[in-house]
């Protein structure tokens, strides 16, 4: 008889409502011990409910969960950190000056003598990197550290407090390639040390590369449990979507290599956006932008690429409006509006996709028909005689919520009720459908599913098409390669490559975002 250890982490039938919604109905997934198991599905399939719940954020309103074998129920986070599971989220909590082992036994420091500063501390750090073979220096202060570094941090924070199960909700959504082959490496490690990951993912190339088992969700419910030799990223395509198999490049792949081609004809408009010598400073004070020069024209996308933190979201801020320019001039349609209030900055026909659609994007506590209205609010377009134009508003947003596939698409819901990937959508109905001469955009698709993806870069295509100048900053190269006409790197506040993709050499390309010079 063959004695087989018990689950890492199991679930079974956890149901959760919100109302009279069921997010998620009934849901059993296995964890082994030493697996990476994901979780995938459509955006609003229930993924993150699903998450919350085993974290202890929220209670199942039926359902057991089991670690090692022993069931459990959680009240909080803590409870379910001291069962040994730890969740990394997608922002992280980390202090730039402090360094690695202060950061990580930071709220947890060492019971006796325990300042942040104690070698014991020090010790206790370097033995729980060195026990799942990280080479790390935890001296080093974590402000130093590229995102991935700052992601192991997190992560070894969870190690050192007893995590053997890590629950990860999209880590690799606002990483660059590298960083994301960097994580998937560390997952690796992870996982050969013992550790059993859980790891919610909408990018089916990093699916086949590093999952054990595949748990599809939709709709709430579990439809398909696939084990490692069953899945590519066409079957995968297809248990999400409920559809016959398909080819992911069908639904809409960057991540497959889907790359479309740029439009042959050059695009010939007036310059709708430019930016002449401009400087901006970090939040931190620190040179951010520096005598950036850039121009847009009408019916041309412009990709932005770059390394995370080299000044894109500076760059997209000081355009809205919202980042204090510190010398140099911004010009929409042929008018300066360095200096201008957000407000009418926007008023002259811009729409921001924002890298945070929590911060800016939308109004949590407002619903789905008023985000979907502030811009007309905002312009004064949404009123007759003062009086407030309802009917029209939920006409609209009725058809913004059809058009754009915003589930559920309760015109009354908060927005804050939406799944991560909803709420993307939400932000790009309203941005993208008001007619706009500029739209600049931030990582336009993150948190989307791969049918999402392409549904939104066709639109991003048809704004274009109409005349639109499109600035779009992506950390993801396949969306920049796939939709830009000309392809522009950024570096350290300043555009190191300015060159039509046609004509982009891809050693070229990366070596500029790492600041090498080339010709391109
Ligand atoms: N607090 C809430 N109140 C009401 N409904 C909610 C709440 N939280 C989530 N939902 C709903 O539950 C469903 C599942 O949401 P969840 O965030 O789990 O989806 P997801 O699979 O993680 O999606 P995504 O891929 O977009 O992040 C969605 O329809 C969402 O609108």
């Amino acid at each position: 008889m063959v004695i087989r250890p018990p689950l890492a982490l199991e679930l079974i039938g956890i149901t959760k409502r919100y109302g009279s919604f069921t997010a998620n109905d009934s849901i059993d997934v296995r964890v082994e011990a030493g697996e990476v198991h994901v979780l995938l599905g459509e955006n609003g399939a229930g993924k993150s409910t699903l998450l919350n719940t085993v974290y202890g954020h929220q209670r199942p309103d039926s359902g057991s969960i089991l670690v090692n074998g022993r069931e459990v129920a959680f009240a909080s986070p803590a409870d379910a950190l001291a069962a040994g599971i730890g969740m990394v989220h997608q922002h992280f909590s980390l202090v730039d000056s402090f360094t690695v082992a202060q950061n990580v036994v930071l709220g947890d420091e060492p019971a006796r003598g325990g300042l942040l500063q104690s070698a014991a501390a020090e010790r206790a750090v370097q033995a729980t990197a060195d026990r799942v073979g990280w080479d790390f220096d935890v001296r080093r202060p974590v402000g130093e550290l590229a995102v991935s570094g700052q992601q192991r941090v997190e992560i070894l924070k969870l190690l050192h407090r007893g995590a053997r199960i890590l629950l990860l909700d999209e880590p690799t959504a606002l990483l660059s390639p590298t960083e994301i082959d960097g994580l998937l490496e560390t997952l690796d490690g992870l996982r050969a040390s013992g550790c059993s990951i859980v790891l919610v993912t909408h990018k089916l190339r990093e699916v086949t590369a590093i999952a054990d088992h595949v748990t599809v969700i939709r709709h709430g419910q579990v439809r398909q449990v696939l084990g490692r030799g069953e899945f590519d990223e066409g079957v995968l395509a297809a248990a999400m979507t409920g559809r016959d198999r398909v080819e992911p490049a069908a639904v809409g792949a960057p991540a497959g290599g889907a790359v479309t081609a740029p439009r042959a004809v050059a695009p010939a408009g007036d310059v709708l956006l430019e930016l002449s010598g401009v400087s901006a400073r970090s939040d931190a004070g620190t040179p951010a932008l520096q005598d950036l020069s850039l121009h847009v024209r009408a019916g041309e996308i412009v990709g932005l690429a770059g390394v995370e933190g080299n000044g894109q979201h500076e760059l997209v801020e000081a355009i809205a409006g919202l980042r204090p320019v510190q010398s140099g001039r911004i010009a929409l349609g042929g008018t300066d509006v360095t200096g201008w209030s957000p407000r009418r900055v926007r008023a002259t026909g811009l729409g921001v996709v924002p890298a945070d659609r929590r911060g800016w994007g939308v109004v949590p506590e407002m619903t789905l028909v008023e985000n979907l209205a502030l811009n007309e609010v905002a312009a004064g377009r949404d009123r007759r005689g003062g009086v407030l134009q309802w009917r029209a508003m939920r006409r609209r947003a009725q058809q913004l919520v059809s058009d754009y596939d915003i589930r559920p698409g309760n015109l009354d819901a908060t927005a804050g009720s939406l799944s991560g990937g909803n709420m993307q959508k939400l932000v790009l109905a309203r941005e993208l459908s008001a007619g706009p001469r500029v739209v600049v955009a931030s990582s336009p698709t993150w948190g989307l599913d791969v049918g999402a993806v392409e549904a939104v870069h066709d639109r991003i295509r048809a704004v274009r098409d109409a005349g639109t100048a499109v600035l779009l900053s992506s950390l993801d190269l396949d969306e920049v390669l796939a939709l830009a006409d000309r392809v522009l790197v950024i570096y350290r506040g300043r555009i190191t490559l300015d060159v039509p993709r046609a004509e982009l050499r891809d050693d070229g390309f990366a070596l500029a975002m790492i600041g090498g010079s080339v010709a391109a």
